[in-house]
């Protein structure tokens, strides 16, 4: 199997993982298949990294960053294969070292909302808001972590390890108890699939009760996104697919013969309304939600026709 068959398999079946690393992951998936396709031929050339783009692309439908990564990677304009190749790998570098260290920036930027004693909750497992939590630590500040399960792939697993090696007191919860523990609660910080162009954010299902919880009970809602998880499909007046998974997540195929006609659910993400959401920390800064449009059309330079024809 090529890189590229590996690559988008891992991503369907959740391997890779995490709208930031579907996002690399992609993008270098090209990068290798651009550096593999043999040929002379530009047409030839093209035509294959024109499916290899659409094969990753159509692995997962809601985290934006995966078309976003695969469109950068994707602006090239060549008259000779070696050009092609060339640009191609160059953007996919840039891309890679770009979206790392934007994680990095967002650390900083969103720890200094985070201050000594905070409790912060947070929910699935996003490496963004992870960053914000493990820099807070890092710079001396007495905190302590409140990690959801995040049924059914349990990825509050992943963030319980993260922050236990870093050595940050954490409680596990279930999911249910979101509510019953957000008055100990000083700040909830999650990450982003996708933030449309009103600003409203799509994220692992459930984040939309921690903002319900959050605002009802006037604890800061933080969100945690690189400018490249900014939906430019959005700026069309298109919705934001939300990925409906297999049911053997939630329940298992015996239990489901159990009941022949029950019908089962299993949405991975919700949406979250922009005003429920007091800031979101990017690369580029602090910003409030009602700043989408900007980062869609002047930082990530989309103009509206290209992302007419992004969709495929
Ligand atoms: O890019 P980072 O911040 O790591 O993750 C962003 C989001 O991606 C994840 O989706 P999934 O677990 O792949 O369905 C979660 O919803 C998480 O909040």
């Amino acid at each position: 199997m090529t890189i590229l068959h590996e690559t988008a398999e891992k991503i369907k079946n959740m391997e890779i993982r995490g709208a930031g690393r579907i996002a690399r992951a992609a993008a270098l998936a090209l990068k290798d298949e651009a550096k593999s396709i043999d040929t002379d031929s530009l047409d030839e050339f093209n035509a294959k990294m024109k499916a290899a783009y659409k094969l990753l692309y159509q692995t997962r439908p809601t985290a934006v960053s995966l078309p976003n990564a695969l469109r950068i990677v994707m602006r090239y304009k060549a008259s000779t294969v070696a050009e092609a190749r060339s640009q191609i790998i160059a953007n996919a570098d840039a891309f890679v070292t770009g979206s790392e260290n934007a994680v990095k920036r967002i650390g900083e930027i969103g720890a200094r909302r985070i201050k000594d004693d905070f409790t912060i909750m947070t929910h699935c497992n996003s490496s963004a808001a992870a960053q914000i939590i493990q820099t807070a630590f890092k710079s001396k500040k007495n905190i302590s972590v409140i990690a959801t399960e995040t049924r059914p792939r349990m990825q509050g697993y992943v963030t319980v390890d993260v922050m236990q090696k870093a050595g940050i007191p954490t409680t596990l919860i279930l999911d249910s108890a979101v509510r019953y523990f957000m008055k100990k609660v000083d700040a909830v910080v999650v990450g982003a699939d996708a933030i449309t162009v009103n600003g409203n954010l799509i994220n692992k299902v459930g984040t939309s009760q921690l903002a319900l919880a959050a605002h009802e009970a006037r604890v800061p809602f933080i969100v945690a996104a690189e400018t490249y998880k900014f939906s430019p499909r959005t700026l069309l007046g298109e919705l934001v697919e939300i990925e409906e998974r297999d049911p053997s997540e939630v329940l298992s195929p015996e239990m489901q013969k159990k009941w022949p006609n029950l019908k089962i659910a299993n949405p991975a993400f919700d949406i979250t309304p922009h005003s429920y959401i007091d800031l979101i920390c990017t690369e580029i800064g602090a910003i409030p939600p009602e700043m989408a449009y900007w980062v869609i059309t002047e930082k990530l330079g989309w103009e509206i026709e290209e992302a007419d024809e992004n969709i495929m």
